[in-house]
């Protein structure tokens, strides 16, 4: 007797890493619950979050986006939640496209919750390894108001910046001040984010140059936050009293995050750019009734 299989691949960026599920036209029943099965480390395949693969026209949520971007990124946190973007998971979601031969090397666009994001795929380097991936995050926006992160008995003002999806970013003078990520740090005033809130902890290491710890809404500690990177590039910058809507002039970042390095701009009219890698790194099938199963 033969069992209905269901298709998956695993990938990272800056080893943010998701289970992608391809699901063209839009046929799969992605439960919360069957996403906190997938991302289980122990007794699923292990992620800090889910891809699922639509075409744009097939999911009420993109339909109006389908003339500008054929695919949409439905992405869901590791306990299930939806998130209304993704950095990392663009990139993975455009080299994903790639290996399945839906795109080339080059320009694309992606239906999200937060709208169209455009990236761009670079060429295969010479040694066949690929190609870093550009996104063009969008426009950050800085809601004003004062937000307190407190972590034990330290407190730190934070800046509230929202690049799609809502972050609270603060400076610390050593990445250990944040102490185990695992769980929530508290955020005040409560109304500041009633959605919830992704936290990043930044130190300075150099010109131009920040790393940064992370707690993400829905995941807990990861190793990397794309749409985090760029809301610390926008803050660090801010801080240093750079704003290229102001001065007219592009301004770049470094930013470490544990899984590796992200390259970010932001550009005159606003837009963030973020560079990076993406990587697939297994593909295989399960069961599909193990998704569903009690
Ligand atoms: N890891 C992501 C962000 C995922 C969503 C986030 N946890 C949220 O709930 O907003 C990224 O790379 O941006």
């Amino acid at each position: 007797m033969s069992t209905a299989q269901t298709a998956f691949l695993k990938g990272h960026g800056t080893e943010n890493d998701f289970v992608i599920i391809p699901d063209h036209d839009g046929l799969i029943d992605l439960s919360p619950a069957a996403v906190a099965r997938l991302c289980d480390r122990r007794a699923g395949i292990g992620a800090d979050g889910v891809l699922r693969v639509v075409r744009s026209a097939a999911h009420p949520e993109a339909r109006a986006m389908a003339d500008e971007a054929e695919w949409f990124m439905d992405y869901r946190n590791s306990d299930g939640s939806v998130a209304e973007m993704c950095g990392n998971g663009v990139r993975v979601f455009a080299r994903y496209l790639q290996r399945a031969g839906l795109v080339g090397a080059g320009d694309l666009a992606v239906a999200t919750r937060a709208g169209v994001r455009r990236a761009h795929i670079a060429k295969d380097g010479p040694d066949g390894e690929p190609g870093p991936v550009t996104v063009s995050m969008g426009r950050a926006a800085l809601p004003d108001g004062e937000v307190t992160v407190t972590v034990g008995d330290r407190s730190w003002p934070a800046r509230n910046v929202n690049m799609g999806n809502p972050h609270a970013v603060l400076f610390v003078e050593d990445l250990a001040h944040a102490g185990k990520l695992d769980d929530a740090p508290a955020v005040s005033p409560a109304d500041a984010y009633p959605d919830g809130v992704n936290v990043e902890f930044v130190v300075d290491r150099g010109p131009r140059h920040v790393a940064l710890r992370v707690h993400e809404r829905g995941s807990g500690e990861t190793r990397s936050c794309g749409t985090g990177a760029c809301a610390v590039m926008v803050a660090t910058a801010r801080r240093d009293g750079a704003d290229p809507a102001v001065d007219g002039r592009p301004v770049t970042y470094t930013v470490d995050v544990p899984g590796g390095r992200l390259v970010i701009g932001e550009l005159p009219d606003g837009t963030v750019e973020m560079t990076g890698p993406a990587v697939i790194v297994a593909e295989g099938h399960f069961d599909s009734s193990w998704l569903t199963a009690s």
